[in-house]
């Protein structure tokens, strides 16, 4: 089995996620026996970075929540170091677990810590249920269990499985101010052979875009002009200069398709910067969209006219 280090500590939505990739089920109802190919780490940083040193064959982090929007941590540590990427997604629901120590009451709460992209999906119901309670940011939902058991915070707002792994009583159960609320987390690799195409794929890249009028307009209408999907556009600063930034693109479609090879060559020519995040099977399977003249026939047509063209074969 490969060694995968994952957003830990052990009983994050991260490791929920990371049994999900394994194949594991949901380990709602039962604890999931501890597994010494996974390896939990502090920080998304520091999972992406045990694949880079090659202390890890694959990292698991979650990427876009549906409440909150992207997760900039991951964003960043994506392109912060040596290439990586994608090789799969998955998508968890989210519903959070309060937990407590044995015997507290609601009244003893004075402080809630959690992930802060868990504060913003649970705000309404600590409003209503704690509403004296301080909100303070920990590293993760687990982090904030742990945290718990030793005294620092009264109450943690963490996934189903923390309740499992650590000896906290559950003070509230299916927590969520949004009921379908999702995230989506990445299985991360070094590069190298990339996931067969399905035709139910999506790619991601990272573009720094030219200092110029119509530069960024000129991404979308590359994507638009080759019939692409765009599922995701998320700017984050390049940390160079005020006012540079890099868009994290997602769209429909495997670089192995012929659309979207021809497409990502044209934003290479066009951006200062383009990174390759990965080709990989949606987690929903939807199809991909294929518009009339973008198929990999219609291309490769195209081509064999253009290549008889140059050959004075046809005109
Ligand atoms: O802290 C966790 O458990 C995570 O895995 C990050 C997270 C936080 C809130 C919702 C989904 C994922």
């Amino acid at each position: 089995m490969p060694r995968i280090a994952y957003f830990g500590p052990e009983g994050t939505f991260t490791e929920q996620a990371t049994r999900a990739f394994l194949g594991d089920p949901p380990s709602d109802t039962r604890p999931a026996p501890p597994d010494s190919a996974l390896r939990p780490v502090e920080t998304i940083a520091a999972a992406l970075d045990a694949v880079r040193a090659g202390d890890a064959e694959a990292a698991c982090v979650p990427v876009e929540n549906s409440v909150e929007g992207s997760v900039a941590a991951t964003l960043d540590a994506l392109v912060a170091g040596d290439p990586l990427v994608a090789v799969a997604e998955t998508v968890l629901p989210i519903r959070f677990t309060v937990l407590v120590r044995p015997g507290a009451t609601p009244a003893d709460i004075r402080t809630v810590a959690t992930h802060p992209h868990a504060a913003a999906q649970v705000r309404g119901w600590l409003a209503e249920h704690l509403p004296s309670a301080a909100v303070l940011p920990s590293s993760s939902t687990a982090a904030a269990a742990v945290g718990v058991l030793a005294g620092e915070f009264d109450a943690a707002v963490t996934a189903p499985a923390a309740a499992e792994r650590y000896p906290l009583a559950v003070l509230a159960a299916d927590v969520a101010d949004v009921r379908d609320a999702v995230t989506r987390f990445l299985l991360v690799r070094r590069p190298g052979p990339l996931p067969a195409r399905t035709g139910a794929d999506r790619t991601s890249v990272a573009a720094v875009t030219a200092d110029r009028i119509g530069a960024l307009s000129e991404v979308l209408t590359v994507l638009a002009g080759h019939g692409i999907n765009m599922t995701r556009i998320e700017s984050r600063p390049t940390r160079n200069r005020l006012g540079e930034y890099r868009f994290f693109v997602d769209f429909e479609g495997h670089v192995a398709d012929e659309r979207v090879g021809d497409a990502m060559a044209a934003l290479r020519r066009r951006c200062t910067e383009v990174r390759f995040l990965g080709s990989f099977p949606r987690a929903d399977q939807a199809p991909n969209t294929v518009v009339p003249t973008t198929s990999d026939e219609d291309f490769l047509a195209a081509r064999r006219w253009l290549t008889s063209v140059r050959e004075g074969r046809e005109a």
